[in-house]
């Protein structure tokens, strides 16, 4: 354990006065009373782990990054699933293949965390600086985080809790494009992180390469007999034949990518959740369009259904939909 911490050699720590009254304190509740007293005596800590990995800048070159992007992320996204926080516009997504089953619960039952931008500890994710310094290549200084996601993609192998191979898990190949009334398209970009590695096993992202210099092209729901998730809009017609890439990551590798670029992400076939972390930038700069009439107007009606129902928000546009959701991380908010 030593080594995986790097430390060499015993550590010469010895204990100040302040660490003596600390552990003595957790002795003397050890000693003295039930061992629920010594449970609540750890919660200050639990929280000062947090408060910890929050404060410190820790680059991915330093020996507890991954520690602490397995343990900030992925908890709070535990604690999110079992409802033990509640964050404000946030969606939580089950796979439509359980979406009617009461029988799988807690962090099991969510395919995905949508709009988490309101959560601080998600959200810090969209502004680490490591993050932003390729971001702000594609959008300039001016930088919104438009559109947040915690992907937990379930497994898919027709084992116990899913039914017989739905391949509900897939995500169809699609343009994010598609999803956004602003423009230029250029100035949009998505990053995406693997939470823990992905491989063509567990449904990595596959990508067209070379398609972001094509067009936006018309997109609906694919007719998939196991049945498609809400919104998981596909390509209607792209070259079956065109070169795919399988994009097979470590954890903590991040991906930027274009929102013309068609990609997608196969079926989990393992018995595991594969997480990733994602945010769509652009840049303040950027404006709104007007998508009716457009092959947009089937998403954007999707879009404010939702918004209606979810928040009652009955005159709110496409565009009000993203305005409100999209948060400044860098720069001056000039248009957007
Ligand atoms: C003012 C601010 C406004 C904000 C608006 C927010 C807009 C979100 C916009 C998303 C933009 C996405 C851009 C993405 C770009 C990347 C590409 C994608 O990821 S593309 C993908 C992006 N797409 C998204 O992210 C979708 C966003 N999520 C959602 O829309 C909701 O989670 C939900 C409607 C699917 C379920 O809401 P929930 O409260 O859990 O459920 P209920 O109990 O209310 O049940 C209602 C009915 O829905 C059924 N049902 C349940 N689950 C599913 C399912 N998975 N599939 C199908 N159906 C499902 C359920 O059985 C019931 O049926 P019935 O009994 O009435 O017959
Ligand atoms: O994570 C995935 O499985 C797919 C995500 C995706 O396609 C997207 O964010 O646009």
């Amino acid at each position: 354990m030593l080594q995986k911490y790097c430390f060499k050699g015993a550590p010469p720590i010895q204990q100040t006065l302040a660490m003596r009254k600390y552990l003595s304190f957790y002795r003397n509740l050890m000693d003295s009373e039930e061992p629920i007293y010594f449970a609540v005596g750890l919660l200050p800590c639990y929280r000062l782990w947090v408060w910890l990995g929050n404060t410190l800048n820790t680059p991915p070159t330093n020996a507890y990054y991954t520690w602490k992007v397995e343990n900030m992320g992925k908890k709070e996204f535990e604690r999110i699933s079992k409802r033990e926080v509640k964050v404000p516009g946030l969606l939580i997504m089950k796979d439509v293949s359980i979406a009617k089953s009461e029988f799988v619960e807690g962090e099991k039952a969510v395919t995905k965390l949508q709009d988490y931008q309101e959560d601080p500890e998600l959200f810090r994710y969209c502004t680490l600086p490591q993050i932003l310094k390729y971001v702000e290549c594609f959008t300039g200084p001016n930088i919104m985080a438009m559109h947040t996601m915690l992907i937990n993609k379930p497994p898919d192998t027709g084992v116990d809790l899913f039914g017989p191979g739905k391949k509900t898990s897939r995500h169809p190949m699609h343009q994010d494009l598609h999803y956004f009334p602003f423009r230029p398209a250029d100035r949009i970009v998505c990053a995406w992180t693997a939470m823990e590695k992905v491989h063509r096993g567990n449904g990595c992202l596959v990508v067209l390469p070379g398609s972001h210099h094509g067009t936006l092209q018309e997109h609906d729901y694919p007719e998939w007999e196991g049945g498609v998730n809400k919104m998981y809009h596909g390509v209607r017609n792209y070259a079956p034949d065109h070169p795919r890439v399988h994009l097979e990551m470590e954890k903590g590798d991040t991906v930027f990518f274009h929102p013309l670029l068609i990609h997608g992400s196969g079926m989990n076939q393992t018995k595991g959740f594969r997480k990733a972390i994602s945010c769509h930038y652009a840049s303040s700069d950027c404006y709104y369009i007007d998508v009716n009439g457009t092959t947009q107007e089937n998403i954007s009606n999707e879009v404010k259904e939702l918004a209606v129902k979810k928040y009652g928000a009955d005159s709110v546009s496409f565009q009000d939909t993203w305005a409100l959701r999209g948060r400044l991380v860098q720069g001056e908010r000039t248009s957007m």
